[in-house]
């Protein structure tokens, strides 16, 4: 064994046909993240990553029924949830949970052929949304709300947090950062899926390891310390000075940099928009302002771009969301980006298993325990 790669940077660890990361442009099976932003639903991305083509009509009406009519989740899920100490709950932990929980409702949880599979799918898909809702609702002592069949996905996730039907613009904002979410490439909580499945485990051990993986500040949960860095600034004017401190100390500034992109990562165009569209309606442009001045500091001074997290933490906000809500709805876009890996991985599956490069002490000689100090 030769050469160890901290981090695995610039491994190619997998073969996929979902989604690449080329010269800094991100596509989905080929199609342009600019493109699907602008023009695709969630639903037609869905079915995108896990047929490897854009649906026809029939198809995504197809799409659109059996998720709207699969949300509703077994009445213990929402017991589950009602019984926890919300004071101490974060909701990624009582998503992660939720979703282990949920396999023990399914009867084909171990049924490992590919229609099973692609059944179950469609499953967690659907109930991910109800999850996060109803977590948000029960926490604010509030009854869930259930699902509307005739609604969309977005529409559905939208009338579920609020218990009633959203407008244009909050749909339209939360379509948009559904798609730009839902896949990318090899990233830490898809990696984490493929591991776990590549042993032949269920689909729904897959997406709680990744529910797992996306959780840290490194990866998804930084979102979440975005909007709380913004609003621990608190005004525009604070911003440089706070920023400047934290460099000084060596911290790291969340939402910012990026394991492969260089120039720049191609989704926080279109949340940066979004953000000073939002923030303007909502007359809470400080947000935004505040992120340009951060965004242009860090670009220059350490030549860091912005990356998804950074602007979609003003975008959430804007909508009136909690931040703490931000990872979970990264989750339940990114569920269709790792059941997309997870159904790839066991179509041709091998078990993953790399090896560490031992560096500890050598011929250590056992001390029975009476003798050592
Ligand atoms: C959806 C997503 O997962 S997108 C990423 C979300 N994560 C964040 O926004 C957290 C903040 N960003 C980071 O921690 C990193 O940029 C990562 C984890 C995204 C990528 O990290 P890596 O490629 O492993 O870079 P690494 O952490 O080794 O940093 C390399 C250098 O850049 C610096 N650096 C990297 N990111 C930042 C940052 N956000 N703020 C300040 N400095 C940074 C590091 O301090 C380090 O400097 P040094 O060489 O002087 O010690
Ligand atoms: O790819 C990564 O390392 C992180 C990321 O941007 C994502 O998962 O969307």
């Amino acid at each position: 064994m030769t050469t160890t790669t901290k981090g695995l940077e610039g491994v190619v660890a997998s073969r996929s046909q979902i989604s690449s990361i080329i010269d800094d442009q991100l596509t989905y099976v080929g199609y342009t993240i600019d493109d699907l932003a602008e023009n695709a639903s969630f639903e037609e991305v869905v079915f995108l990553l896990w047929n490897k083509k854009l649906p026809n009509q029939k198809e995504l009406d197809a799409i659109k029924k059996e998720l709207a009519e699969n949300m509703e989740v077994p009445n213990e899920i929402y017991e589950h949830l009602k019984s926890y100490d919300m004071s101490k709950v974060h909701p990624m932990a009582a998503l992660r949970t939720a979703v282990s929980m949920l396999a023990l409702y399914d009867d084909e949880v171990d049924v490992m052929e590919a229609d099973a599979n692609k059944r179950k799918a469609i499953r967690i898909q659907a109930k991910i949304a109800t999850i996060v809702t109803a977590f948000s609702r029960i926490r604010k002592g509030k009854e869930p709300v259930k699902p509307k069949k005739d609604l969309s996905y977005s529409e559905n996730f939208l009338y579920m947090l609020n218990g009633k039907q959203a407008n244009s613009i909050e749909v339209e904002a939360i379509e948009k950062a559904l798609v730009l979410h839902a896949d990318h490439e090899l990233n830490a909580s898809t990696f984490t899926a493929r591991v776990c499945v590549a042993t032949l485990s269920d689909v729904y051990s897959g997406i709680t390891a990744a529910i797992g993986a996306l959780k840290g500040p490194l990866h998804g949960g930084a979102n979440e310390a975005v909007m709380k860095m913004l609003l621990e600034i608190g005004e525009e004017e604070n911003a440089i000075p706070y920023i400047e401190k934290k460099i000084a100390n060596k911290e790291k500034i969340m939402g910012m940099g990026h394991r492969v992109y260089r120039t720049g990562d191609p989704r926080a165009k279109h949340l940066k928009e979004m953000s000073k569209q939002l923030t303007k309606i909502t007359g809470q442009e400080k947000w935004y302002n505040m992120s340009v001045e951060i965004e242009d500091y860090i670009k220059k001074n350490k030549g860091l771009p912005a990356n998804v997290d950074f602007y979609s933490a003003s975008v959430y906000h804007s909508l009136g969301i909690d931040y703490d809500l931000f990872t979970p709805i990264f989750a339940v876009s990114r569920t269709s980006g790792w059941l997309a890996h997870i159904l790839e991985q066991y179509e041709d599956n091998r078990l993953i298993r790399p090896r560490a490069e031992y560096i500890g002490p050598q011929k250590q000689k056992y001390i029975p325990l009476s003798q050592r100090s």
